[in-house]
């Protein structure tokens, strides 16, 4: 590898990482962040965000920076300030509640339509499918099926999709790396 190479590989590592986490209220985006920090930066109890918490912590030896908001419904018109130099999205949905997936895929839609007046910009998009612990193995494939169905057509072909749970911390290795992979 030649000196130019090197420089400019060392460069994309040293940039930090934006990361936005999205999402209804009680989808347990905080739980996730929370689960990305170190062992000694965690929390022992989480409660709903007002407002929103950034944190920045190096994952995957980059430095990322997780800026977690709040999801209840009169927090959501402020999404869009937050969107500004974004790398990557998570967005954050409750597999056990598939009654809201409906309202979760309209919320996803609308940022992203809002999204399409922001010339340049390439986001990429990850889609959590977080409290997998609370689903019988047996359904989860169904489940699964039935949430990126709902989603097709709205997070576009380049989304990727990761199962896990902010609880057990199952999924967690996935998702640390579909955030810093480029
Ligand atoms: N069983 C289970 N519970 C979870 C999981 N993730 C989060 N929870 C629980 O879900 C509830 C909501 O989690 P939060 O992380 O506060 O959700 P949030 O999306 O940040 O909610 P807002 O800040 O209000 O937008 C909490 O009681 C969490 O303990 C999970 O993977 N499995
Ligand atoms: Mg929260």
């Amino acid at each position: 590898m030649g000196l130019l190479s090197i420089i400019k590989k060392q460069k994309l590592k040293d940039k930090e990482i934006r990361c936005l986490i999205l999402g209804l209220d009680n989808s347990g985006k905080s739980t996730i962040v929370n689960r990305l920090l170190p062992k000694d930066q965690r929390s022992s109890e989480i409660t709903p965000t007002i407002g929103f918490q950034i944190h920045t912590t190096h994952i995957q030896d980059r430095i990322v920076s997780l800026w977690d908001i709040g999801g209840q419904t009169t927090l959501r018109p402020f999404w869009d300030n937050y969107y500004d130099k974004t790398d990557v999205l998570v967005w954050c949905i409750d597999i056990s509640q598939p009654f809201r997936f409906n309202e979760s895929v309209h919320e996803l839609f609308s940022f992203l339509q809002r999204d399409q007046g922001r010339p340049g910009h390439h986001l990429k998009l990850i889609v959590v499918l977080n409290k997998i612990d609370l689903i019988s193995g047996s359904s989860i494939m169904t489940r699964v099926s039935s949430v990126q169905n709902d989603l097709s057509g709205v997070a576009g072909a380049g989304a990727v999709f990761v199962r896990c749970s902010g609880v057990t911390g199952q999924g967690m290795q996935e998702l640390s790396y579909e955030m810093c992979s480029d």
